[in-house]
């Protein structure tokens, strides 16, 4: 593909990520399936442009518009310091090249040409998380918001249910894919340079699972042990259930639902990879209540619908998505789902709290309010705090809390 062929292809990609109906990685994958002509270079580079514009996508449109066409001639000049006679040349609606650019966006480029930093926000974030940001990041913000703008690497965890690391880094070196073990988690590697993980053997035979070295910790913060009673009520496709089954090593029961029957639906498939035998997928029951479990978990696990702003290192496009509204429903959720899952934990046993989101509003607030009415549950430690950043640890950024339940 020609360079102007590739920024249509971004452009294209762009306009259908922000219809918002998918997430960006989902639109990115489906055009490289629909589009076999495009070679695995073509494809990175598209990719790159893509999430180069996702990442700076506030500043590119405060600096131009928010087109799709006039963020990728943003990227071009802002990102590449690229020549206005270039642009203009790219697109030129020859061949596979974005159509020319009309009367409006010519001014666009002149004023692209003409942005200065001191014209641009100080801030790639929406204004109404700016407070927010603030009070959790104080003055470590600029860091933090540099860091979650950055792209992740891709961690994978060992399922420790069939091999242990050292061996998995073995597979996976023969396979021709170099990893260094995470450093924070102790059942996670880092893989070096870029290579299709689900491609490959280790994946197919369950040995190892893509999952951020934050998802882990949070998941190895609930502190399962073999033989417990635990329930992961916001189980999804499963990923922290199936970390949580490897530390209990397959020994006692993890009772795992949710609301979305059609991603818990994932979980069977992801179980028998992995050879998981004690997770017992159950269905979200009708008038949402666990009265079986009153009283009876050692352990249960909330790992909360939210807004998602400490994992904007892999979905950028989030940070724009959200509104104030969906804080304001998620954290109505999030207070209802801490008062539903209280009366299941024993006495003795523990209520983990966990967000991907860096956010006060759905972290602190939603705890001190539980607190507050629940003068029965006091804050257990966790090894690594209750806050994980990538500008702190290299991880995505997640909350997570260790309530304990006290005995009467
Ligand atoms: C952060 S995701 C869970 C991710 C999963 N634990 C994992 O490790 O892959 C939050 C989940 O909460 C579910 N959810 C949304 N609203 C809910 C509600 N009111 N009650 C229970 N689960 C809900 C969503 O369907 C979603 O699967």
């Amino acid at each position: 593909m020609t360079p102007a062929a590739r920024i249509a292809a971004a452009i294209e990609i762009i306009e259908e990520i922000e219809q918002g109906l998918k997430p960006a990685d989902d639109v990115v994958r489906q055009w490289g399936r629909s589009h076999r002509f495009a070679g695995a270079k073509d494809r990175r580079a598209i990719s790159e442009r893509v999430y180069a514009v996702l990442r700076r996508r506030g500043l590119y449109a405060a600096a131009g518009n928010e087109t799709p066409r006039a963020l990728v001639m943003a990227d071009l000049v802002l990102g590449e310091g690229q020549a206005r006679d270039d642009v203009v040349t790219l697109f030129s609606g020859e061949g596979h090249a974005p159509a020319p650019l009309d009367d409006d966006e010519q001014a666009v480029l002149s004023t692209l040409m003409a942005a200065s930093g001191q014209d641009l926000p100080a801030y790639d974030v929406p204004d109404f998380m700016l407070q927010e940001l603030t009070q959790a990041f104080g003055a470590d913000l600029d860091d933090a918001l540099a860091a979650l703008d950055r792209p992740a690497p891709v961690d994978l965890r060992v399922n420790t249910l069939k091999v242990s690391r050292e061996e998995a880094a073995t597979i996976l070196a023969d396979a021709g894919i170099d990893t260094e073990p995470t450093p924070h988690s102790p059942i996670g590697l880092r893989v070096k340079g870029s290579h299709l993980i689900t491609g490959t053997q280790a994946y197919k035979q369950g040995l190892v699972e893509p999952m951020d070295e934050g998802s882990q910790l949070a998941a190895l913060a609930v502190a399962a042990e073999p033989g417990m009673q635990v329930l992961d009520m916001c189980a999804g496709a499963g990923g922290k259930t199936l970390a949580i089954a490897a530390a209990m090593d397959n020994s006692g029961q993890i009772y795992a639902t949710d609301t979305d029957a059609r991603r818990l639906g994932n979980l069977a498939p992801r179980m028998k990879r992995a050879g998981a035998r004690n997770i017992q997928p159950l269905p979200w029951p009708q008038d949402a209540s666990f009265e079986a479990l009153n009283g009876k978990c050692d352990r249960v696990l909330l790992d909360v619908p939210c807004s998602g702003s400490g994992s904007w290192r892999r979905h950028p496009e989030q940070k724009w998505r959200v509104t104030p509204d969906d804080i304001e429903r998620l954290t109505k959720t999030q207070t209802a789902l801490l008062r539903s899952a209280a009366p299941l934990v024993k006495p003795g046993g523990r209520l983990v709290y966990i967000t991907c989101s860096v956010l006060p509003a759905e972290n602190e607030a939603r705890i001190d309010a539980f607190l507050e009415a629940h003068p029965d549950f006091a804050p257990h430690s966790t090894p690594t705090g209750p806050r994980l950043a990538p500008h702190t640890h290299g991880t995505d950024g997640f909350f997570i809390r260790s309530l304990q339940r006290q005995s009467p």
